[in-house]
């Protein structure tokens, strides 16, 4: 998989917050053979001492680091926290949050083309945490995006993908774009049905760093999604409403 012009070893890219211990996590992204790390500017600058040592154990997981605009509500703040992230990890790549809506955390759509806009012509490669609107994705693409993020719930739930239909519309109305279905996944299986759908890969966070054991959780994301690509690779049969038998009965041998 390539994201501007990068390629991306992994197709599990995983979040940094809420882990019980830094040991913790650093085991779950061993684990979880993860190629990309995102990473909350804003949440963790808040104790400057603490944040510079997030920063180097975030650097030494030996990933990329995608930094996000997490806990922005404005373009103002979403703009700023993303030049801060320039500055800190020294790419050009972030993971563009605007939040619209305080109980959904549903990203703003105006806000997020807003940014976008102006993230791209200031030289940042924008990945946008945005809805199965398809509508928002053109606009978000003609922004200049070369990369959707689509949630798959809302952030924190793991209720896993709520929203099939529109998904899968989405995923067939831009087949070259590359998609991370990103947020509201809490089991493997939900990662895998992504993957099947044609999703390019799948950031998560809350489902591993939550889990009674993340490093075992990670390992069970990286298996499905890996299972998920491989059977979307082998074009999987059409369901059908008639049954048909899977046992041919010509030349069977007839005892009456
Ligand atoms: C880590 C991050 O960027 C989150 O904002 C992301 O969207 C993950 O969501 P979940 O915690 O629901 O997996």
């Amino acid at each position: 998989m390539e994201v501007y012009g990068t390629a991306v070893a992994s197709r599990l890219m995983l979040g940094t917050a809420q882990y019980p211990s830094p040991q913790v996590l650093a085991e779950a992204f061993r684990r979880s053979g993860a190629g990309i790390a995102t990473v909350s500017v804003r949440r963790e600058s808040g104790g400057e001492k603490a944040g510079a040592a997030f920063w180097e154990l975030a650097r030494g997981l030996g990933v990329a680091i995608l930094p996000n605009t997490a806990g922005c509500h404005s373009v103002k703040e979403a703009v700023t926290t993303a030049h801060m992230a320039r500055e800190l990890f020294d790419t050009p790549w972030i993971k563009l949050e605007v939040i619209g809506h305080a109980d959904t955390l549903q990203p703003d759509p105006f806000g997020l083309v807003e940014a976008a806009r102006i993230l791209v012509e200031d030289g940042f490669q924008v990945f946008p945490y945005t809805t199965e609107d398809v509508v928002l994705a053109d606009r978000l693409l003609s922004a200049g995006c070369e990369v959707l993020m689509p949630w798959g719930a809302p952030i924190g739930t793991g209720l896993g993908l709520t929203n099939v239909y529109g998904l899968r519309t989405l995923r067939a109305q831009f087949p070259d774009v590359p998609m991370v279905v990103d947020a509201g996944l809490g089991l493997p299986s939900q990662a895998a049905q992504a993957m099947e759908m044609g999703f390019d890969a799948v950031l998560l966070n809350t489902a591993v760093a939550k889990a009674g054991d993340p490093a075992a959780m990670a390992d069970g994301f990286a298996r499905a999604v890996e299972a998920g690509r491989l059977a979307f690779e082998a074009d999987p049969m059409e369901p059908r409403d008639m049954a048909a038998p899977s046992t041919p009965v010509i030349g069977k041998a007839f005892l009456e």
